[in-house]
């Protein structure tokens, strides 16, 4: 069986470390699972998120063994551009993500690096937005939006790459609750959507919307038992 996501005795250590950040993990994830990932600061959690979305190797060129399986494909064989267009990351603080003077403009940015035509453009702009609900923003700047309006502007951005598998790297970390809220309800339709997706957060209580939910302690992956 080909999953999604399949990884396979990863060990990572980063170039000048003399530990190594995540140690023989062994996971795989289902179409359409959403599985939530626990753990204290600094245990490793963004470090498996970039092998995953392939910021490991491709750009921090530390030391990998193992391997991660995009839909039966090594991330390590395949070019960043082909794995952005099967992983999205939203990231914990959107201001990263966000560079655009418009909506618009942000959520056209992927699809315009792909040279795709402007009338498919014109459509993943106008699916994208409206999967995230917010299509009166259109031509808003996105930095004056609240923190859960970039989140989810920043998910758009993602989305106009039709990626299959979604990371929320602590996505709910600095937003209130009603924008906690709102994340959750795109990512149960997303899930609807048959999108695999990985939710990493400190805090358990934000994984509610999780069917599994392991945990990552000291670089090591295993099944979560309520704390951490
Ligand atoms: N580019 C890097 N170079 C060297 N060490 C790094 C690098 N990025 C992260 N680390 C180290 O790897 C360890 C794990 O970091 P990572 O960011 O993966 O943990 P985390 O669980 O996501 O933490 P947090 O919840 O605080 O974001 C930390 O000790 C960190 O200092």
């Amino acid at each position: 069986m080909t999953f999604p996501i399949e990884v396979k005795n990863l060990s990572y250590q980063y170039s000048g470390r003399k530990e190594k950040v995540l140690r023989e993990i062994d996971l795989q994830v289902n179409r359409g699972e959403v599985l939530g990932i626990v753990g204290l600061s600094g245990n490793g959690k963004s470090t498996l998120c970039y092998c995953i979305c392939g910021i490991i190797p491709h750009i921090f060129k530390g030391r990998l063994e193992g391997e991660v399986l995009l839909f039966g494909k090594p991330v390590k064989t395949m070019d960043l551009t082909t794995v952005a267009t099967q992983v999205g990351i939203v990231f914990q603080d959107p201001d990263t993500q966000l560079f655009s003077p418009t909506v618009e403009d942000e959520i056209a940015f992927g699809p315009e690096n792909l040279c795709l035509d402007r009338e498919e453009i014109g459509e993943r702009i106008f699916d994208a937005i409206k999967v995230v609900g917010m299509e009166k923003h259109r031509h808003d700047n996105p930095h004056y939006l609240s923190g859960g309006q970039k989140q989810l502007i920043a998910l758009a951005s993602i989305l106009s790459l039709k990626p299959q598998i979604l990371i929320f790297d602590e996505t709910m970390a600095q937003i209130d609750l009603a924008g906690k809220k709102l994340i959750k309800e795109k990512i149960r339709q997303l899930k609807k959507d048959g999108k695999t997706i990985i939710m990493i957060e400190h805090d358990f209580e934000n994984l509610d919307v999780a069917d599994r939910i392991m945990v990552l302690k000291d670089g090591r992956l295993g099944s979560f038992q309520g704390r951490l």
